[in-house]
């Protein structure tokens, strides 16, 4: 399978089927350092980013905004002193989508 993060996202259709039991079993087994959460009945990927200082934490999630801009698929993000939550879903589907796996390993290449 090519590197997901060397993935293009689809475009968000109303229509889109959401991954499978089979293939989020497959998938989350790319993405190791990234968890499955439900809220309100909508499964999303998430992970927490850890920095030293609120600066560095900022340039990230400036970094993670124009990646997301240049896939128009946009995560949740809480940024903190020290830290970044990134949370992926699609608001389209209300569920996870392949694309959210794409950008969470897209994500990954942005935190050394
Ligand atoms: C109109 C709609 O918001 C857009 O098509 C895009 C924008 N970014 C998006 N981001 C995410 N995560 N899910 C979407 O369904 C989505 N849709």
């Amino acid at each position: 399978m090519t590197e997901l993060a060397q993935m293009k996202c689809e475009a968000c259709q109303a229509d889109a089927p959401k991954v499978s039991d089979e293939e989020l079993a497959q998938l989350i087994k790319l993405i190791p350092d990234w968890g499955v959460e439900v809220r309100d009945g909508i499964m999303q990927l998430e992970r927490v980013y850890k920095f030293k200082n609120f600066k560095l934490a900022m340039a990230f999630t400036n970094q993670l905004a124009e990646l997301a801009e240049a896939d128009f698929h946009h995560p949740g993000i809480l940024t903190e002193w020290g830290k970044v939550t990134v949370t992926w879903w699609s608001h389209s589907i209300k569920g996870l989508h392949k694309n959210d796996f794409i950008m969470a390993a897209k994500t990954d290449t942005l935190y050394s």
